[in-house]
């Protein structure tokens, strides 16, 4: 919204998402700027803010949200939609996506980010998290000029295997040393809506030393770390093999102390009670990526983290590892892949398994927690920025609503 503008949108259903979880069925919303001041019954809204309102929109009885917020994008990958379909990771990264972004420019960057952001924008989504591409400058262009809040990262890796040899020549220092000038240039930029991350693309082409100065350097900077992390039995495996632990890479990171809160771990697959049991003491924050898990890596174990207190949001991931980018339909897969899971990982039928209302709070309060944002973004309360998305109910596959919650499967009707 622009600086100056105050708005009044009334006789709308809003869906708070507060701590009370308040729907105000005649609801009304004051915004000042991009900030939320008042919210309440449309006509007291009227009657307390209309003098000080340049304009007043009537949203005829639809719906109101916190704006989606996803936790896992590649927008540099959205020109390579199709390069990949049906591989294994390793042939995913190895030979097609990573030749591919090595050959990127800044300007591709750009273009593919703005064409992500759009279709971000269509199912909802007003604030994502980078999983990091090389160009941070190309996107955050696009970002400002679409409007959206995000957490840019590069990804770094600084050995291993199947790197292009435009990236294998690059030292720990220059992986740090390009991130904090990304951070010095890019960070609260755009109104605030842009923050730089660090990014660790995935532990097997990771030096401990770029693992623990990413830890460090973020610590110091207070922001996050974006990660991949245990996707695949195969990553496990060699972390067995040459880091010398019993199980995977989350053993691995608690053992080299590397966890902490600002981690935003993405896939998370496969990992046993143990480690869930580290992730939750060091409020390690998972993204997960039902579709894109589906493709390539597996079923997590979502329920028995969410049980465990880990705060677990949702993701597209890339064009390439999912072919949409809708994050409702994120919210719909979560809800049925979760509840089939219930059956391979217990042998029996469990429908409780994520309900719609935890689903809804995985892509707005967890979203916002998991991107270091939840004072600003998540909820719809006063104080907190105008991030909004607005359903309407009116149109034939959204009639009858019985349950606001139980809205996420009709994603046609998002605004
Ligand atoms: O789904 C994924 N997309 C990626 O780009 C990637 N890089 C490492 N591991 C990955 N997994």
């Amino acid at each position: 919204m622009m600086a100056n503008t105050s708005i009044i949108l009334h006789n709308a259903v809003i869906v708070t998402m507060d701590p009370e979880r308040r729907v105000f069925r005649n609801g009304g919303i004051f915004i000042r700027h991009d900030t939320i001041e008042a919210i309440g019954h449309s006509p007291d809204i009227l009657r307390d803010f209309s003098a000080l309102a340049n304009q007043t929109i009537d949203l005829h009885d639809q719906i109101l949200l916190p704006g989606f917020i996803n936790t896992h994008v590649h927008s540099s990958q959205q020109l390579a939609r199709g390069i990949a379909d049906d591989v294994d990771l390793m042939t995913w990264l190895h030979g097609r996506i990573w030749p591919y972004e090595s050959n990127m420019t800044e300007e591709d960057s750009y273009i593919s980010t703005l064409l992500c952001g759009i279709e971000l924008i269509h199912s909802g989504v007003t604030c994502f998290a980078e999983a990091g591409g090389q160009h941070v400058s190309g996107m955050a262009r696009a970002v400002e000029l679409l409007g959206l809040r995000a957490c840019l990262a590069q990804s770094t890796m600084d050995s291993g295997e199947g790197l292009p040899a435009s990236w294998a020549t690059r030292t720990t220092d220059d992986c740090i040393q390009s991130q904090k000038e990304l951070y010095n240039k890019h960070h609260n930029t755009a109104d605030g809506r842009i923050r730089v991350w660090f990014g660790i693309r995935q532990i097997m082409n990771s030096t401990d030393c770029l693992l623990l100065e990413t830890r460090d350097a973020a610590r110091e900077l207070k922001t996050g770390i974006h990660m991949h992390v245990a996707e695949i039995p195969y990553e496990n495996q060699l972390m067995m093999d040459t880091r010398k632990v019993d199980h995977g890479t989350v053993t691995y990171l608690q053992k080299i102390e590397f966890l902490q809160n600002n981690l935003l771990s993405a896939h998370t697959v496969w990992v046993n009670s143990t480690e869930i049991g580290f992730l939750a003491r060091a409020e390690v924050k998972v993204s997960h990526c039902p579709a894109s898990a589906m493709r390539m890596l597996g079923f997590a174990p979502i329920r028995e983290m969410l049980e465990a207190g880990i705060c677990v949001s949702l993701g597209t991931d890339g064009a390439p590892s999912n072919n949409r980018m809708s994050i409702v339909d994120e919210m719909y897969l979560a809800s049925l892949i979760n509840k089939g899971r219930e059956v391979y990982a217990k042998g029996t039928t469990d429908p409780t398994a994520l309900p719609a209302e935890t689903v809804l709070k995985m892509v707005t309060l967890n979203g916002a927690k998991s991107v270091l944002w939840d004072n600003e973004i998540g909820s719809l309360e006063v104080g907190k920025k105008a991030d909004m998305v607005v359903v309407n109910p009116s149109s034939w596959c959204m009639v009858p609503v019985h349950d606001w919650y139980e809205l996420h499967p009709r994603r046609k009707d998002m605004q």
